[in-house]
């Protein structure tokens, strides 16, 4: 069967009230293709405001989530929390939250198991940093970090990786298409050796990294690219652009 193409928007830590308002009306009015699953993830506080208002074709998610389900754990959100407010989705590994929050590949491990048992489908994502690619070790870094998801799932079918590299969040430079396809089938290659074959093929893996709407088609035509986790560029009408990038082939 094959890969149902996903496209993710992070807002990060993005939007207001009204700014939100707009880019949800800009959503519900697009012409989004229904073959591409859609998801969305605003920052906490909008949640609510989000889910009620977008269309119910597009899910939405939230940025981040704790591994713990209650106590005295100020700031954070629990992924019970998030499925009380009927969110069905959760980014969880963002390089954002490994540099600047120094979450750990065991923490991030330990965050996508409790997601997963709290019933959210998780968004975990890799990548590696440019001295990491610069030094050859793209699949040493990502198969470890991968290696810390994966001990913690059973269940793969609510799981979608994000191959984000670090040098090309934000920054304008993208992957070439060759590039990103190289990763994401060391990924599948991974998934089949440890894991299962049927795994790797039914596993989707996403592609994140300045992705808009002028590259995410080209990229979309690789054969391991099931799909994109957008920053910057989900904030701007071009997200339907991208979101559509796959059916323009
Ligand atoms: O989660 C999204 C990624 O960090 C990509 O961000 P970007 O599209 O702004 O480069």
């Amino acid at each position: 069967m094959p890969r149902k193409f996903i496209v993710g928007g992070n807002f990060k830590l993005n939007g207001s009230q009204s700014s939100l308002k707009t880019i949800v009306e800009g959503l519900n009015q697009g012409n989004l293709d229904s073959n591409v699953e859609i998801v969305i993830s605003p920052p906490f506080v909008y949640l609510d405001q989000v889910r009620k208002a977008v269309r119910k074709d597009v899910a939405v998610a939230g940025q981040n989530c704790y591994n713990k389900t209650s106590g005295a754990y100020t700031g954070e959100v629990a992924a019970e929390m998030l499925k009380d407010l009927n969110i069905d989705w959760v980014i969880l590994g963002h390089s954002e939250r490994r540099e600047i929050f120094k979450e750990s590949d065991e923490e991030i491990g330990q965050k996508v198991a409790h997601a997963l048992k709290a019933g959210l489908k998780v968004m975990a994502c890799v990548g590696e940093k440019l001295e990491e690619r610069e030094a050859n070790k793209t699949t040493d870094v990502v198969f470890r970090q991968l290696a810390a998801i994966a001990a913690h799932v059973q269940d793969w079918k609510n799981v979608v990786i994000a191959y984000e590299p670090v040098w090309a969040i934000g920054t304008g430079k993208v992957a070439t298409p060759q590039q990103a396809q190289e990763v994401h089938n060391s990924i599948r290659g991974w998934l089949k050796e440890k894991v299962s074959a049927q795994v790797a093929e039914e596993t989707r893996i996403m592609y994140g990294g300045s992705v808009n709407g002028g590259n995410a088609a080209t990229l979309a035509q690789e054969e391991d690219v099931d799909g994109f986790l957008v920053g910057g560029a989900s904030l701007k009408p071009e997200f339907v652009t991208i979101c559509n990038a796959k059916a323009k082939m």
